[in-house]
């Protein structure tokens, strides 16, 4: 490592993911992922993407090893450390989660919910501060026109963007997108994809981000790193994965299955 190299923002180490059914999802994974980098997951379906994904803000709980962000464990993280660890990551959906009849500026606005007691958002009590920065968000990915929309009156494409405008607002170090793409056709596709590269170059922030495209994976991404079978079979920068590598990735992913 030479001195001038960052800290790790996300470092895996050894991590292990058995599902209660037996299925292994994560097998002996470490990676390290440095401040400002655009990593694509890529692999079969079933590889362990989405597992690997759900990992690092503990949607899934790991069976073994450790998780760290920004140099704190988050598997062992409990309680307000968890949740401040927490708001430093967004997460995007491949179905938006977005609340279909809620205005979209209410709908971004819950990116500060992690800042607030649960009684103030009971009660809907959001600052004029945070209103301007959801504002500032939307202005960001250019829905700031749709502010008083209801969420389920736009496109698909700006739904997923107003879901992006929720995890800015957040003031996230990493955003997850796990599979942010799949439900959009191929021209919104690259308005979201453009979206994501445009914060992650301009805000600093980390992406990580799951495709099924390897297309896409290798226009965007600054680093691949390949799953099969919970397995990461490859890592490197975007350059370097030609085509047998590639290939490789996608041979056979036969899920493992403990005690099977
Ligand atoms: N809650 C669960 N219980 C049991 N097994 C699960 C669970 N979630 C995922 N799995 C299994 O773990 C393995 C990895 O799944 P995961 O969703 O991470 O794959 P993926 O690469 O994201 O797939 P896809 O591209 O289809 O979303 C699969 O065999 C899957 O069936």
């Amino acid at each position: 490592m030479t001195v001038a190299q960052k800290e790790p923002i996300i470092q895996f180490t050894q991590v292990n993911k058995v599902y209660e059914n037996g299925t292994v999802g994560l097998k002996d994974i470490d990676l390290t992922i440095y401040p400002g980098e655009f990593v694509v997951v890529i692999g079969l379906s079933g590889a362990g993407k989405s597992t690997l994904m759900r990992s690092v803000n503990r949607l899934h709980d790991i069976t073994s090893g450790d998780i760290q962000i920004g140099g704190r464990s988050i598997t062992q993280a409990k309680g307000k450390e968890l949740l401040s660890m927490r708001r430093e990551i967004g997460m995007i959906f491949q179905n938006f989660n977005l609340v279909k009849r809620a205005t979209v500026l209410r709908n971004v606005l819950t990116g500060r919910v992690g800042y607030y007691p649960t009684w103030k958002m009971l009660l809907g009590m959001f600052s004029a501060a945070d209103k301007q920065k959801a504002y500032e968000s939307l202005q960001r990915v250019e829905l700031a026109d749709k502010v008083y929309a209801r969420a389920d009156e736009l496109s698909g494409g700006q739904q997923q963007r107003v879901s992006i405008a929720r995890a800015l607002t957040q003031e996230p170090r990493i955003i997850l997108a796990d599979e942010p793409i799949a439900s959009l056709d191929p021209q919104t596709t690259h308005r979201v994809m453009d979206d994501l590269k445009k914060i992650n170059e301009e805000l600093g922030i980390t992406v990580l981000i799951n495709l099924h495209s390897v297309e896409l994976a290798k226009e965007y991404g600054s680093r691949i790193v390949g799953i099969r079978a919970g397995h990461k079979v490859f890592d490197g920068p975007v350059a370097s994965a030609d085509d047998e590598t590639i290939a490789a990735i996608y041979s056979g992913a036969d899920t493992e299955k403990v005690g099977a």
